[in-house]
Protein backbone atom coordinates (compact mmCIF):
# COMPACT_ATOMS: atom_id res chain seq x y z
CA UNK A 1 0.00 0.00 0.00
CA UNK A 2 1.06 3.61 -0.95
CA UNK A 3 -0.35 6.29 1.71
CA UNK A 4 0.34 9.97 0.70
CA UNK A 5 -0.39 11.99 3.52
CA UNK A 6 -0.87 15.38 3.47
CA UNK A 7 1.17 15.80 0.74
CA UNK A 8 2.59 19.04 -0.37
CA UNK A 9 4.59 20.98 -3.46
CA UNK A 10 5.21 24.25 -3.58
CA UNK A 11 7.20 25.91 -6.29
CA UNK A 12 7.52 29.75 -4.99
CA UNK A 13 4.03 31.16 -4.41
CA UNK A 14 2.03 28.94 -6.12
CA UNK A 15 1.49 24.72 -5.07
CA UNK A 16 1.65 22.08 -8.05
CA UNK A 17 0.25 20.27 -5.35
CA UNK A 18 -1.95 20.44 -2.10
CA UNK A 19 -2.88 18.93 1.36
CA UNK A 20 -3.03 15.31 -0.66
CA UNK A 21 -4.32 12.27 1.56
CA UNK A 22 -4.47 9.33 -0.79
CA UNK A 23 -4.25 5.63 -0.21
CA UNK A 24 -3.26 3.34 -3.18
CA UNK A 25 -4.40 -0.17 -2.17
CA UNK A 26 -2.47 -3.39 -2.81
CA UNK A 27 -2.65 -5.01 -6.26
CA UNK A 28 -5.02 -2.50 -7.50
CA UNK A 29 -4.45 0.08 -10.17
CA UNK A 30 -5.49 3.73 -9.36
CA UNK A 31 -5.78 6.13 -11.94
CA UNK A 32 -4.66 9.83 -11.49
CA UNK A 33 -6.86 11.94 -13.32
CA UNK A 34 -7.89 15.39 -13.97
CA UNK A 35 -7.09 18.17 -16.43
CA UNK A 36 -4.21 19.18 -17.62
CA UNK A 37 -1.63 21.07 -15.20
CA UNK A 38 -3.75 19.39 -12.08
CA UNK A 39 -0.78 18.14 -10.63
CA UNK A 40 -0.72 14.28 -11.86
CA UNK A 41 2.39 13.81 -12.49
CA UNK A 42 4.08 15.89 -9.95
CA UNK A 43 2.21 13.65 -7.61
CA UNK A 44 3.29 10.49 -9.31
CA UNK A 45 7.31 11.59 -9.34
CA UNK A 46 6.50 12.46 -5.51
CA UNK A 47 6.27 8.57 -5.25
CA UNK A 48 9.82 7.79 -6.53
CA UNK A 49 11.15 10.38 -5.06
CA UNK A 50 12.17 11.67 -8.28
CA UNK A 51 10.74 15.53 -7.03
CA UNK A 52 10.85 15.49 -3.66
CA UNK A 53 7.69 17.02 -1.88
CA UNK A 54 7.81 20.57 0.47
CA UNK A 55 5.29 18.93 3.01
CA UNK A 56 4.09 15.88 4.44
CA UNK A 57 4.76 12.14 3.24
CA UNK A 58 4.53 9.15 1.18
CA UNK A 59 4.76 6.24 3.49
CA UNK A 60 5.22 2.93 0.92
CA UNK A 61 3.97 -0.20 2.98
CA UNK A 62 4.32 1.82 6.02
CA UNK A 63 7.60 2.96 5.78
CA UNK A 64 8.22 6.90 5.09
CA UNK A 65 9.96 6.92 2.12
CA UNK A 66 12.70 9.60 2.97
CA UNK A 67 14.30 6.96 5.14
CA UNK A 68 15.36 5.00 1.63
CA UNK A 69 17.85 6.37 -0.34
CA UNK A 70 15.83 7.18 -3.26
CA UNK A 71 18.44 4.83 -5.83
CA UNK A 72 17.07 1.78 -3.16
CA UNK A 73 13.42 2.99 -3.44
CA UNK A 74 13.25 3.41 -7.26
CA UNK A 75 14.77 -0.31 -7.60
CA UNK A 76 11.56 -1.44 -6.32
CA UNK A 77 9.06 0.44 -8.16
CA UNK A 78 8.84 0.08 -11.92
CA UNK A 79 8.28 3.36 -13.97
CA UNK A 80 7.18 3.72 -17.34
CA UNK A 81 6.54 7.07 -19.48
CA UNK A 82 5.47 8.07 -22.92
CA UNK A 83 8.52 8.56 -24.50
CA UNK A 84 10.25 5.31 -22.77
CA UNK A 85 13.33 5.80 -23.57
CA UNK A 86 15.40 2.32 -24.57
CA UNK A 87 18.64 2.60 -24.97
CA UNK A 88 19.17 2.75 -28.42
CA UNK A 89 22.40 0.95 -28.84
CA UNK A 90 21.09 -2.40 -26.74
CA UNK A 91 18.77 -4.64 -28.21
CA UNK A 92 15.06 -5.76 -27.05
CA UNK A 93 16.40 -8.13 -24.59
CA UNK A 94 19.01 -6.32 -23.20
CA UNK A 95 16.54 -3.25 -22.43
CA UNK A 96 14.10 -5.52 -20.47
CA UNK A 97 17.15 -6.85 -18.64
CA UNK A 98 18.57 -4.13 -17.32
CA UNK A 99 17.11 -3.45 -14.24
CA UNK A 100 18.15 -7.53 -13.14
CA UNK A 101 21.28 -6.77 -14.74
CA UNK A 102 21.49 -4.31 -12.23
CA UNK A 103 20.55 -5.58 -9.26
CA UNK A 104 23.03 -8.74 -10.36
CA UNK A 105 20.54 -11.39 -11.26
CA UNK A 106 21.38 -14.90 -12.80
CA UNK A 107 22.13 -14.39 -16.23
CA UNK A 108 20.32 -17.90 -17.39
CA UNK A 109 17.08 -16.97 -14.68
CA UNK A 110 17.06 -13.43 -16.57
CA UNK A 111 17.35 -14.52 -19.86
CA UNK A 112 14.22 -16.64 -19.55
CA UNK A 113 11.90 -13.94 -17.54
CA UNK A 114 13.21 -11.23 -20.69
CA UNK A 115 11.58 -14.21 -23.01
CA UNK A 116 8.32 -14.54 -20.64
CA UNK A 117 7.83 -11.28 -20.44
CA UNK A 118 7.95 -10.61 -24.02
CA UNK A 119 5.23 -12.86 -24.53
CA UNK A 120 3.21 -11.45 -21.85
CA UNK A 121 3.08 -8.24 -23.17
CA UNK A 122 2.38 -10.32 -26.52
CA UNK A 123 6.45 -9.84 -28.66
CA UNK A 124 7.57 -12.98 -29.98
CA UNK A 125 10.95 -13.81 -28.26
CA UNK A 126 12.32 -15.21 -31.01
CA UNK A 127 11.17 -12.20 -33.42
CA UNK A 128 12.07 -9.64 -31.42
CA UNK A 129 14.60 -10.42 -28.80
CA UNK A 130 17.08 -9.20 -31.26
CA UNK A 131 15.79 -6.18 -32.45
CA UNK A 132 16.83 -2.61 -31.92
CA UNK A 133 14.73 0.44 -30.95
CA UNK A 134 14.72 2.58 -33.92
CA UNK A 135 13.29 -1.00 -35.61
CA UNK A 136 10.15 -1.61 -33.74
CA UNK A 137 6.82 0.86 -33.92
CA UNK A 138 5.89 3.04 -31.07
CA UNK A 139 3.39 0.35 -29.65
CA UNK A 140 6.12 -2.24 -29.95
CA UNK A 141 8.73 0.36 -28.02
CA UNK A 142 6.23 0.63 -25.58
CA UNK A 143 5.31 -2.95 -25.28
CA UNK A 144 9.18 -3.58 -24.63
CA UNK A 145 8.99 -0.90 -21.73
CA UNK A 146 6.28 -1.99 -20.10
CA UNK A 147 8.06 -5.56 -20.16
CA UNK A 148 11.09 -3.59 -18.89
CA UNK A 149 9.35 -2.21 -15.81
CA UNK A 150 7.94 -5.65 -14.71
CA UNK A 151 11.81 -7.26 -15.28
CA UNK A 152 12.74 -7.04 -11.63
CA UNK A 153 9.23 -8.06 -10.69
CA UNK A 154 8.51 -4.87 -8.45
CA UNK A 155 5.52 -4.54 -6.76
CA UNK A 156 4.42 -1.30 -7.69
CA UNK A 157 4.57 0.05 -11.07
CA UNK A 158 4.00 4.12 -11.54
CA UNK A 159 2.37 5.09 -14.97
CA UNK A 160 2.97 8.42 -16.85
CA UNK A 161 0.35 8.04 -19.72
CA UNK A 162 1.92 5.37 -20.31
CA UNK A 163 0.00 4.71 -23.84
CA UNK A 164 -0.27 8.43 -24.40
CA UNK A 165 1.56 8.67 -27.66
CA UNK A 166 0.33 5.87 -29.33
CA UNK A 167 -2.25 6.05 -32.34
CA UNK A 168 -5.51 4.88 -30.97
CA UNK A 169 -5.81 1.23 -32.53
CA UNK A 170 -1.94 0.41 -30.68
CA UNK A 171 -3.44 2.26 -27.80
CA UNK A 172 -6.78 0.10 -27.29
CA UNK A 173 -4.35 -3.40 -28.09
CA UNK A 174 -2.03 -2.25 -25.89
CA UNK A 175 -4.81 -1.27 -22.98
CA UNK A 176 -6.20 -4.55 -23.53
CA UNK A 177 -3.00 -6.42 -22.87
CA UNK A 178 -1.76 -4.48 -19.98
CA UNK A 179 -5.36 -5.47 -18.73
CA UNK A 180 -4.53 -8.86 -19.07
CA UNK A 181 -1.19 -8.75 -17.55
CA UNK A 182 -2.49 -6.64 -14.37
CA UNK A 183 -5.24 -9.28 -13.67
CA UNK A 184 -2.08 -11.98 -13.53
CA UNK A 185 -0.24 -10.17 -11.77
CA UNK A 186 -2.14 -7.94 -9.14
CA UNK A 187 0.75 -5.05 -9.15
CA UNK A 188 0.00 -2.00 -7.03
CA UNK A 189 -0.59 0.53 -10.35
CA UNK A 190 -0.80 4.19 -9.96
CA UNK A 191 -1.26 5.49 -13.40
CA UNK A 192 -1.34 9.45 -14.47
CA UNK A 193 -3.89 9.80 -17.50
CA UNK A 194 -5.72 12.59 -18.82
CA UNK A 195 -7.54 10.13 -21.18
CA UNK A 196 -11.23 9.57 -18.84
CA UNK A 197 -11.86 6.54 -21.07
CA UNK A 198 -8.28 5.27 -20.31
CA UNK A 199 -9.40 5.99 -16.45
CA UNK A 200 -12.28 4.58 -16.60
CA UNK A 201 -11.14 1.76 -18.86
CA UNK A 202 -8.25 0.46 -16.63
CA UNK A 203 -8.72 1.89 -12.97
CA UNK A 204 -10.10 0.00 -10.40
CA UNK A 205 -10.30 3.37 -8.65
CA UNK A 206 -10.10 6.69 -10.13
CA UNK A 207 -8.67 10.11 -7.98
CA UNK A 208 -9.82 12.67 -10.23
CA UNK A 209 -7.50 15.95 -9.07
CA UNK A 210 -8.25 19.65 -9.60
CA UNK A 211 -6.05 22.42 -8.95
CA UNK A 212 -3.34 20.55 -7.31
CA UNK A 213 -6.04 19.24 -4.97
CA UNK A 214 -8.31 15.57 -4.46
CA UNK A 215 -11.66 16.39 -6.01
CA UNK A 216 -13.12 12.98 -5.51
CA UNK A 217 -11.73 9.12 -5.29
CA UNK A 218 -13.95 6.29 -5.89
CA UNK A 219 -14.53 3.28 -8.21
CA UNK A 220 -15.44 4.31 -11.77
CA UNK A 221 -19.18 3.65 -11.04
CA UNK A 222 -18.62 6.27 -7.86
CA UNK A 223 -17.57 8.72 -10.03
CA UNK A 224 -20.38 8.37 -12.59
CA UNK A 225 -22.98 7.49 -10.06
CA UNK A 226 -22.52 9.43 -7.33
CA UNK A 227 -20.09 12.83 -8.36
CA UNK A 228 -19.25 14.81 -5.10
CA UNK A 229 -19.43 17.96 -6.99
CA UNK A 230 -20.32 19.60 -10.14
CA UNK A 231 -16.98 19.11 -11.05
CA UNK A 232 -16.31 15.73 -11.16
CA UNK A 233 -20.31 15.79 -13.04
CA UNK A 234 -18.44 18.48 -15.48
CA UNK A 235 -15.04 16.39 -15.82
CA UNK A 236 -16.77 12.87 -17.05
CA UNK A 237 -19.22 13.93 -19.01
CA UNK A 238 -22.78 13.81 -20.18
CA UNK A 239 -21.51 10.55 -21.51
CA UNK A 240 -19.86 8.96 -18.51
CA UNK A 241 -22.20 6.03 -18.79
CA UNK A 242 -21.56 5.31 -22.26
CA UNK A 243 -18.02 5.70 -21.78
CA UNK A 244 -18.15 3.14 -18.84
CA UNK A 245 -19.90 0.74 -21.41
CA UNK A 246 -17.19 0.95 -23.29
CA UNK A 247 -14.45 -0.75 -20.96
CA UNK A 248 -16.63 -3.64 -19.62
CA UNK A 249 -17.33 -7.06 -21.44
CA UNK A 250 -21.20 -8.27 -22.49
CA UNK A 251 -21.09 -10.99 -20.54
CA UNK A 252 -21.16 -9.21 -17.23
CA UNK A 253 -24.14 -7.51 -18.03
CA UNK A 254 -25.77 -11.50 -19.36
CA UNK A 255 -28.47 -13.71 -17.65
CA UNK A 256 -27.15 -17.08 -18.44
CA UNK A 257 -29.77 -19.36 -19.88
CA UNK A 258 -31.63 -20.19 -23.04
CA UNK A 259 -31.77 -17.65 -25.50
CA UNK A 260 -34.72 -17.33 -28.15
CA UNK A 261 -32.87 -18.25 -31.92
CA UNK A 262 -34.52 -14.77 -33.70
CA UNK A 263 -32.81 -12.72 -31.07
CA UNK A 264 -30.06 -11.09 -33.00
CA UNK A 265 -26.85 -12.31 -30.94
CA UNK A 266 -23.40 -10.95 -30.07
CA UNK A 267 -20.15 -13.19 -28.59
CA UNK A 268 -19.70 -12.80 -24.83
CA UNK A 269 -16.60 -10.95 -25.71
CA UNK A 270 -18.22 -7.66 -27.48
CA UNK A 271 -17.75 -4.41 -25.39
CA UNK A 272 -21.07 -3.49 -23.91
CA UNK A 273 -21.08 0.04 -25.79
CA UNK A 274 -21.16 -1.33 -29.01
CA UNK A 275 -24.01 -4.29 -27.72
CA UNK A 276 -25.74 -0.89 -27.06
CA UNK A 277 -25.37 0.74 -30.18
CA UNK A 278 -26.51 -3.50 -32.02
CA UNK A 279 -29.69 -2.86 -29.95
CA UNK A 280 -30.37 0.32 -31.26
CA UNK A 281 -29.97 -0.56 -34.64
CA UNK A 282 -31.85 -3.24 -34.87
CA UNK A 283 -34.45 -1.64 -32.83
CA UNK A 284 -34.40 -4.55 -30.27
CA UNK A 285 -34.34 -4.65 -25.92
CA UNK A 286 -32.51 -8.22 -25.96
CA UNK A 287 -29.34 -9.69 -27.44
CA UNK A 288 -28.35 -13.10 -27.33
CA UNK A 289 -25.01 -14.33 -25.99
CA UNK A 290 -22.75 -16.90 -27.12
CA UNK A 291 -19.54 -18.92 -26.60
CA UNK A 292 -17.86 -19.61 -29.71
CA UNK A 293 -21.03 -19.39 -31.66
CA UNK A 294 -23.13 -21.53 -29.33
CA UNK A 295 -26.16 -19.43 -27.27
CA UNK A 296 -25.10 -18.92 -23.58
CA UNK A 297 -27.50 -15.76 -22.22
CA UNK A 298 -29.40 -13.23 -23.06
CA UNK A 299 -28.52 -9.05 -22.49
CA UNK A 300 -31.18 -6.62 -21.56
CA UNK A 301 -31.01 -2.59 -22.55
CA UNK A 302 -32.04 -1.72 -18.92
CA UNK A 303 -28.72 -3.76 -17.89
CA UNK A 304 -26.54 -1.82 -20.20
CA UNK A 305 -28.66 1.19 -19.11
CA UNK A 306 -27.66 0.95 -15.58
CA UNK A 307 -24.06 -0.50 -15.32
CA UNK A 308 -23.69 0.29 -12.01
CA UNK A 309 -26.13 -1.88 -10.60
CA UNK A 310 -27.42 -3.82 -13.42
CA UNK A 311 -25.25 -7.31 -14.07
CA UNK A 312 -24.69 -9.95 -12.24
N1 LIG B 1 9.57 22.75 -11.90
C1 LIG B 1 8.45 23.48 -11.79
N2 LIG B 1 8.50 24.77 -11.45
C2 LIG B 1 7.37 25.51 -11.33
N3 LIG B 1 6.13 25.02 -11.51
C3 LIG B 1 6.02 23.74 -11.87
C4 LIG B 1 7.16 22.89 -12.02
N4 LIG B 1 6.73 21.67 -12.37
C5 LIG B 1 5.39 21.75 -12.43
N5 LIG B 1 4.96 22.99 -12.13
C6 LIG B 1 3.55 23.42 -12.11
O1 LIG B 1 2.83 22.57 -11.25
C7 LIG B 1 1.54 22.31 -11.76
C8 LIG B 1 1.29 20.81 -11.85
O2 LIG B 1 2.13 20.23 -12.86
P1 LIG B 1 2.03 18.70 -13.27
O3 LIG B 1 3.07 18.44 -14.31
O4 LIG B 1 2.07 17.87 -12.06
O5 LIG B 1 0.59 18.63 -13.91
P2 LIG B 1 -0.15 17.46 -14.70
O6 LIG B 1 -1.47 17.31 -14.07
O7 LIG B 1 0.72 16.25 -14.76
O8 LIG B 1 -0.32 18.10 -16.13
P3 LIG B 1 -0.28 17.46 -17.63
O9 LIG B 1 -1.48 16.59 -17.74
O10 LIG B 1 -0.38 18.68 -18.51
O11 LIG B 1 1.02 16.74 -17.76
C9 LIG B 1 1.45 23.02 -13.09
O12 LIG B 1 0.75 24.23 -12.91
C10 LIG B 1 2.89 23.28 -13.46
O13 LIG B 1 3.00 24.45 -14.21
Amino acid sequence: MIELQSLDKRYGDSYAVRDLNLVFPDGQLTALLGPSGCGKTTTLRMINRLIEPTGGRVLLQGQDTRDLPPETLRRGIGYVIQQIGLFPHLNVAQNVATVPDLLGRDRRQTAARVDELLALVGLDPGTFREKKPAELSGGQAQRVGVARALAADPPVLLMDEPFGALDPLARDALQDAFREIQQRLRKTVVMVTHDIDEALRLGDRVALMNGGRLEQVGTPDDLIHRPVSAFVRQFLGEDATLRQLAGRRVAEFMVPGPAARTLPSVDEGLNARSALSIMLRDGTDTLGVTRQGEPIGTVRWEALRTPGTGGP
